[in-house]
């Protein structure tokens, strides 16, 4: 069975991660999935909101660490990062459901989201710090727009892990939602989103982000950045300390 399910239910195109064995941690095919299925779905005219999900007790725990270790170039071609740039050009609204972990990318995607909602379980982080990485997709430049300057420097450079409550009060999600009703109650927000006039949905979403140029200006600095620290000793040692515990 795909890592990456896709179906599509009244306008909305429902993407969900399916690799609860690794804790749906993106490996490289992942990404390519993924990117295809988003495609896809901003060319097809009967689509018009997209709903991310993990399984039940995780979204996903981000980018895979054994790839990590395998890496090539982080170029244009790199799946991770026609990922990052499709997510960022994304022209229709997309709603997230975070059922327990959101690790790495698992939380920075969030920020290219427009509704997310959380259940009362799911747990954030972004150690890229303790990675000894930096920050990706984007959230070096997202996230103090959404919390300020100084708690981001703590969520980011402290690395630790935060609840759905505190995520909430932070802003980066909408709303916690009882676990039982996470999925239905996110898809009835996508398919609200999915109702509403199409064209003035895209103009509403492109206004909002007005700062699309700049944002992805930080995001190729990030990734520069980001291959020179994966090729990194500290790094290598951090990713095999993981794989070993
Ligand atoms: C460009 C993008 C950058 C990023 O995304 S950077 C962030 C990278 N991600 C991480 O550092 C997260 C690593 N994972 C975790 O912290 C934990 O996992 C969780 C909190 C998500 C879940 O903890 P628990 O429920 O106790 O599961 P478990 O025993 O740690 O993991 C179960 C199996 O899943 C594998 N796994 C988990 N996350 C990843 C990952 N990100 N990459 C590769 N494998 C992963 C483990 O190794 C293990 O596998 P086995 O059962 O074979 O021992």
């Amino acid at each position: 069975m795909s890592h990456i399910q896709v179906r599509d239910d009244q306008g909305v195109r429902i993407i969900s991660f399916n690799r609860p064995e690794k804790r749906n941690a993106f490996n490289l095919e992942m990404y390519q999935q993924f990117t295809e299925y988003l495609i896809q779905g901003e060319a097809d005219n009967d689509i018009r909101a997209f709903l991310f999900h993990g399984t039940e007790n995780c979204f996903t725990s981000g980018n895979d660490i054994v790839d990590f270790l395998q890496s090539g170039a982080l170029d244009d071609n790199h799946p991770t990062v026609k990922f990052l740039f499709c997510l960022l050009d994304l022209k229709k609204p997309v709603v997230a459901a975070v059922t327990g972990a959101a690790v790495g990318i698992g939380t920075t995607l969030l920020l290219h989201c427009d509704l997310v909602y959380a259940d009362n379980k799911a747990k954030f982080q972004m150690p890229f710090v303790n990675l000894a990485l930096v920050p990706e997709a984007a959230s070096s430049i997202l996230l103090p727009l959404i919390v300020g300057q100084q708690k981001a420097a703590e969520l980011i450079l402290l690395g630790e892990a935060f609840d759905a409550e505190t995520a909430e009060k932070l802003t980066i999600i909408n709303r916690v939602v009882a676990q039982d009703e996470l999925i239905s109650f996110s898809l009835a927000q996508a398919k609200k989103l999915a109702a509403l006039p199409p064209l003035s949905m895209q103009a509403s979403k492109r206004l909002l982000r007005h700062n699309q140029a700049e944002v992805k200006a930080q995001m190729k600095l990030e990734l520069v950045e980001f291959a020179e620290r994966l090729q990194s000793d500290e790094a290598k040692q951090r990713f095999q300390a993981f794989l070993k515990k």
